[in-house]
């Protein structure tokens, strides 16, 4: 496969096919892995296998329109750029060649706050006033003057909402991580933090038998694990721009969350990388849809790799999807037209796929467009 020739490339599969044969071992297994037995990691993604559509015939279906509106901002498609930390690895260009790339197709990009470009080159980098939509990851460190600052930045810089993530008062355990001791490459810094306490460097990585990843012992330093819902409050009461939560796979959880103000809800097991045998994001979607009843958006990342997987998931309640590791893989083949290519495939999988239903507007994709199976047992 060559870059010269990208219509070698049929299926987002071979985007990861050519970065597993690229990308060393260390950004390699940091990239792909899932916590313990990777269950949950392998899950996302069969559990759209358990979904079947319902196609719907004779609608006239010439014209597709596949755009909708995200916290009230209009985008070109429900396909979007989850938040996914130290892109530098996978391209020189790293977390600027996604956000032009996410501007170039008009949807959203979320920037990791552990990202290997700061907030405000990643804001540069793209055109003043464009539309398309960056948002800003949060994590609540122990630092909270620091965390404050970082909504400020983001806020100073353009961005339009905050994706608070909940799922991680620890890091999950990824064995291959453990084993290769990950380090961060010595010429990247987690460029938004200015002070050497944080950051992640191969003299803080701990030995195996510590029984942690440098990663793992970085996160135990820099996360509060007091962390809870007051937290979202104070989070809601510092921002001016809207306050997501990053991590719910639960009604209840997703009840408690809109009694907190938040102003969407992303579905999301942080693609398999925290509780192994958490459910699939998409077996998880419906309960929180119907728990918050229309009252907040509610997004899902984890396993989408085709056009049908998010027609499921937009028929089970969710207004966007985001993708994870696809965009490491494309980044990682050719920067920013990588991830270009990658998305418009999806998109035209996505375009396709509701042609063949009879769906011509996003908003015509219902419930009763798929049935799902029973679950396997794991
Ligand atoms: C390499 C990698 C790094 C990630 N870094 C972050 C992060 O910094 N913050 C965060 O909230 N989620 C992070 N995530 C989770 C993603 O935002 C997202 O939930 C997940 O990747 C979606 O699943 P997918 O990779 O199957 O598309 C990361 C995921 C991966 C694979
Ligand atoms: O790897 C992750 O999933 C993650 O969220 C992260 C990001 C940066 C440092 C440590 C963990």
């Amino acid at each position: 496969m060559s870059k010269a020739d990208p219509s070698s490339f049929v299926s987002l599969d071979d985007f990861e096919q050519y970065a597993q044969a690229n990308l060393d071992r260390n950004a390699l297994d940091y990239y792909r892995s899932g916590a313990q037995d990777m269950i949950t990691l392998r899950e996302n993604q069969r559990a759209f296998d358990r979904i079947i559509i319902r196609p719907r015939i004779l609608r006239d279906v010439s014209t597709i329109d596949m755009r909708t509106n995200i916290q009230g901002v209009s985008i070109s498609s429900p396909i979007c750029i989850a938040p996914t930390a130290m892109q530098r690895m996978a391209h020189p260009e790293g977390e600027c060649a996604t956000a032009r790339a996410a501007e170039r197709k008009n949807t959203c990009m979320i920037l990791s706050s552990w990202s290997t470009t700061s907030i405000e080159d990643v804001a540069a980098t793209t055109t003043q006033g464009n539309q398309s939509p960056k948002w800003l990851q949060l994590y609540i460190y122990k630092d909270r003057k620091a965390t404050q600052r970082l909504i400020e930045r983001a806020q100073d810089a353009g961005y339009t909402a905050i994706a608070l993530t909940v799922d991680t008062p620890y890091l999950g355990r990824r064995l291959a991580d453990i084993r290769n001791r990950f380090r961060l490459p010595s010429h990247l810094t987690m460029a938004n933090f200015s002070d050497q306490k944080s950051q992640v460097s191969q003299s803080k990585t701990t030995s195996i038998s510590d029984n942690a990843s440098g990663l793992a012992t970085y996160v135990a330093s820099q996360i509060d694990p007091t962390l809870s819902w007051k937290h979202v409050e104070w989070v809601k009461s510092i921002a001016r721009i809207p306050v997501l939560v990053k991590g719910v796979l639960t009604a209840e959880d997703a009840k408690l969350a809109v009694e907190a103000g938040v102003d969407g809800i992303i579905v999301s097991n942080h693609g398999g990388r925290q509780v192994d045998t958490a459910p699939a994001t998409i077996d998880a979607l419906e309960e929180v849809s119907l728990a918050v009843d229309g009252r907040v958006e509610v997004y899902l990342d984890g396993g989408i790799r085709r056009g049908t997987d998010v027609f499921k998931a937009l028929a089970l309640g969710a207004k966007a999807v985001f993708l994870g590791r696809p965009v490491l893989w494309a980044l990682n083949y050719n920067g920013e037209d990588g991830v270009v290519e990658m998305l418009e495939m999806i998109n035209e999988e996505l375009r396709l796929a509701m042609a063949l239903t009879g769906c011509v507007n996003v908003s015509d994709i219902k419930r009763d467009h798929v049935r799902v199976l029973p679950q396997a047992r794991l």
